[in-house]
This record gives structure tokens, sequence and C-alpha cells, in this order.
């Protein structure tokens, strides 16, 4: 089921069950739903079966970074199971995006294909430390620029910077933005964080939210505290 809610819920659990439990509260109609490396390392590809059996687009977020062939192949590998969307690390470069575009494209595979810009838990010192002496912001624009160009359907950026890459990419670029924080949520290791409500009014198209709705003591009246942020955008 395709859905119109920006909201991608991000199911960090450490089992296929307890993320199950969780899949089993949401509606696909109300969001879409998020597997990372934890879940996905324990549970593998049938996680993927289950979410998709329930109805749900999956955002298969591996992040992958590793020399053109490599990626172009693991790009494929989760396209081939049907995920609505996958990413990568813009970092990877020009030629690794290009070929994960290309082996895509190549099988008529529609799977979204996204590049992670600067993680939102990273502030100036950490990128100081990594060898990059840019802003964050900087740095977003620089890589966003280089997916653009390299193919990339978009781009996971925080919401700080969505409204000037929607300058600079246009509005159909995709800028999947985590980092949200509603006012009742802690910030914990995020750095560049935004509300719902702010996030969409920057112009990001979809909103990561992990802790603040499965961490919740009553993770649907999250959920619907968070949809009726975004209504009242
Ligand atoms: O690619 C991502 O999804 C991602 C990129 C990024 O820069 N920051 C980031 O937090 N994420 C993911 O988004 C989710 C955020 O979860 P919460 O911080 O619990 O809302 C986690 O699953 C992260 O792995």
């Amino acid at each position: 089921m395709s859905t119109a809610s920006p909201l991608i819920i991000a199911l960090d659990y450490a089992s296929l069950d307890a993320a199950l439990c969780m899949a089993d509260r949401l509606d696909p109609a109300r969001c879409r739903l998020k597997v990372g490396k934890e879940l996905f390392t324990r549970s593998g590809p049938e996680i993927l079966e289950a979410l998709h059996g329930r109805g749900f687009e999956v955002f298969l977020d591996l992040k992958f970074h590793d020399i053109p062939n490599t990626v172009a192949g693991a790009v494929q590998a989760a396209a081939d199971q049907g995920v609505w969307m996958v990413n990568v690390h813009a970092a990877g470069g020009r030629r690794m995006m290009a070929a994960a575009r290309e082996r895509l494209d190549r099988h008529g595979l529609t799977t979204h294909l996204i590049a992670v810009t600067v993680l939102t838990s990273m502030e100036q010192a950490d990128l100081v430390e990594v060898g990059v002496s840019s802003t964050p912001a900087e740095q977003v624009e620089r890589l966003a620029a280089l997916a653009r160009d390299s193919g990339m359907d978009g781009v996971v950026c925080s919401a700080q910077e969505a409204r000037r890459l929607q300058a600079l990419c246009g509005t159909d670029f995709l800028k999947v933005t985590p980092g949200i924080r509603p006012s009742f949520a802690a910030a914990g290791d995020q750095r560049r964080v935004m509300t719902p409500a702010e996030a969409l009014r920057a112009g990001s198209t979809h909103l990561v939210v992990g802790r603040p709705v499965t961490q919740a003591e009553d993770p649907m009246a999250a959920l619907t505290a968070i949809e009726a942020e975004l209504d009242a955008v």
C-alpha cells in the first residue's frame, strides 16, 4: 500500500518479534517503516517479507559505502526484494553512486535510491575530527549536489538543511530527514534536530522518526500527536 504520509517510522529493534509487535500496532495507510542495520543483521530478509505482507512500504536503511561494484550489487539485492527505498553514503563518491544508479536502471528497478550526506548525529566538532573543515551545512550542500549529479533521487540530511537543498536541488529531489524531535521527546544522540512541523515547513519530503514513537510510553498516542502537528502545517 502506498501512503501520502511523509512519516517513516524507524523500527530500531533487536528482534523480528519486537519489530513486528510494533508494526502490528501501526497502519500502512499512516506511515512507512524503516529497517536498519541492527534489525536487518539479526533478522535478515525475513523482516522485509513480513512487513511487505502487512502492506507496508519499506525503507531499507543499510547506508552502503564500499567500492562501486559492491555497492551496485547490494543496492540491486535490496531492490530485488521489493523495498520502496534504499540508501548509500554520498561520501562513497560519484562513481559509487553512479554505479548503483546504473544497476537499478539496467534492471528496470524503481526503488528510490538516496544518499546520506552528513549524519544528523554529527556537528561541527565531529566533522573536524574526520578532516572536514566545512560547516555541516556546507558539507551537506556539497554532498547533495554530488548526489544529484550522480543520479540519486534524493538525500538524507537534517531538516535544518532542507530549505537550502530545496533551493539548490528542487522540490522533486527527496529530502529524507531524521533527527525529528517533537517537543515531548529527548534529543538523545541526535545533534541537528527539528520538530515535525518545522521540518515539513522547511521542505522535508519525508520525516524519519524512531525513538520518539517506538520508546514512548504510548507509541500510538505519540504518533497521533505528531500527525496532529503535521496536519496543522
Ligand atoms: O539514514 C538514516 O535513516 C539516518 C541518517 C542520519 O543522518 N541520522 C539518522 O538518525 N538516521 C536514522 O534515523 C533513525 C532516527 O531514529 P531516532 O533518533 O530514534 O528518531 C535511526 O534509525 C537512524 O539510523
